[in-house]
């Protein structure tokens, strides 16, 4: 068997480096910007901001769903300093400490205040949103397979809108889809068709979504789930949400209940469609599920076995986003040329990655279109301009 390549850990010029060096300073300066926090909450995010290169690692406070587990997750890279320690791990370090140094597991008023519901808030209440959603509207009259294609591609794209990715410069500053150079697809690969086919020949298809960023993202993945529910034959839908705040913009059960709200105050087309998935929640056809596993610094290939069966029982796990994607195929160096079947063949069931690219990870991608994107663009992996469709069935 040939040794697995190396996993991506933050060396200096790396984009995982920057991550850590640019965007985290810049999240905890956001963080503190928007609350009134007391000296115990800004002396705890100014050590954090320092400690990146300097402090050796420590176990978090001992708290929280997953209090019993960091200790045995920090254990092996114990006396290294973050940046010595793999990109995955590195960042959960980072949330969950951000967590500790806000207050959110510690009995007292920050308690459970999420750090990032202010910029969350204010992406739900900016008018543009329903604005760009605008196209909603026009979708009726067409068939079923068109809405579906149309509903797909707003929530693969919807992943451009984390919220951490753009606090980043050249994230920020990169265009929309169409943007993406000229000799490349902004869809690098395309497997949806295969998706729609597992979906229609089950005889009662049920989908597991593992959803990722709020607001923009999951919007459109609400009415991609309106969509599998009323008109596909889905049976039943589980969304899985983070149980905490997490990568800033990432979603839990309660921004699923505002995302939902918006929705349903809408007026036209929009507003239906949230009024059936509520609907839908209310006689469990859509059902929302938390667990710890998603905010570790694991991959999937360390399963515990309740998620592991909730994902073998699914005809498709659609697994939302760039961190899913890192965590599923294993956040490692390799070969773009890599096939997504071989690394994913552990999966427990039939699993679509919708993902746009923001992280140096990449698989599945022909030896040709390989060349194109690295003549064409050297940062084709990293500034979301690109995005995969990938099922492995
Ligand atoms: O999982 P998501 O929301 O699609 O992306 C998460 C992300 O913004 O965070 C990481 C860097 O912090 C990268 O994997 C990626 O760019």
């Amino acid at each position: 068997m040939t040794r697995e390549p190396d996993a991506i850990v933050p060396e200096p010029g790396t984009f995982a480096w920057s991550v850590l060096h640019d965007r985290h300073p810049a999240v905890i300066a956001k963080v503190r910007e928007a609350f009134p926090f007391g000296p115990q909450q800004n002396e705890a995010l100014d050590e954090l901001a320092s400690e990146t290169s300097v402090a050796t690692i420590t176990a978090p406070e001992p708290s929280g769903c997953d209090r019993d587990c960091w200790p045995e997750w920090v254990r092996e890279f114990a006396g290294r300093q973050l940046d010595q320690t793999p990109f995955l791990f590195a960042e959960s370090y980072f949330y969950r400490r951000l967590l500790d140094a806000t207050g959110f597991y510690r009995p007292g008023p920050w308690w459970s205040v999420d750090p990032f519901a202010p910029m969350k808030h204010a992406e739900l209440t900016d008018a543009r949103l329903a604005e760009d959603l605008g196209w909603f509207e026009t979708l009726t009259g067409a068939s079923s397979t068109e809405i579906g294609a149309v509903l797909l591609s707003a929530s693969l794209w919807g992943n451009r809108a984390d919220l951490g990715f753009q606090m980043s410069t050249r994230a920020a500053s990169a265009g929309r889809a169409d943007d993406a150079p000229e000799a490349a697809p902004a869809v690098l690969v395309d497997d949806s068709d295969l998706m729609w086919s597992l979906l229609r020949r089950a005889d009662s298809p049920q989908v597991v979504m593992v959803a990722d960023n709020t607001g923009r993202e999951l919007i459109p993945d609400l009415l991609l789930i309106d969509h599998l529910l009323e008109t596909v034959g889905v049976q039943a839908v589980a969304l899985h949400v983070k149980p905490a705040p997490y990568y800033v913009s990432d979603a839990t059960g309660a921004d699923v209940i505002a995302c939902l709200t918006w929705l349903a105050e809408r007026p036209e087309q929009l507003g239906r469609a949230g009024v059936r998935l509520r609907r839908a929640c209310a006689t469990g056809r859509l059902t929302i599920h938390t667990h710890a596993f998603y905010c570790a610094p694991l991959t999937y290939h360390d399963l515990p076995a309740d998620l592991a069966a909730s994902f073998a029982d699914a005809t498709v796990t659609i697994m939302k986003g760039d961190l899913n994607y890192r965590r599923l195929v294993g956040d490692r160096h390799w070969p773009p040329t890599t096939g997504f079947e071989q690394l994913t063949s552990y999966f427990p069931g039939p699993v679509t990655a919708l993902r746009t690219l923001k992280s140096d990870v990449a698989v599945g991608i022909s030896p040709q279109l390989l060349e194109v994107l690295d003549k064409s663009d050297t940062t084709w992996r990293t500034v979301g301009t690109h995005a995969v469709v990938q099922t492995r069935p």
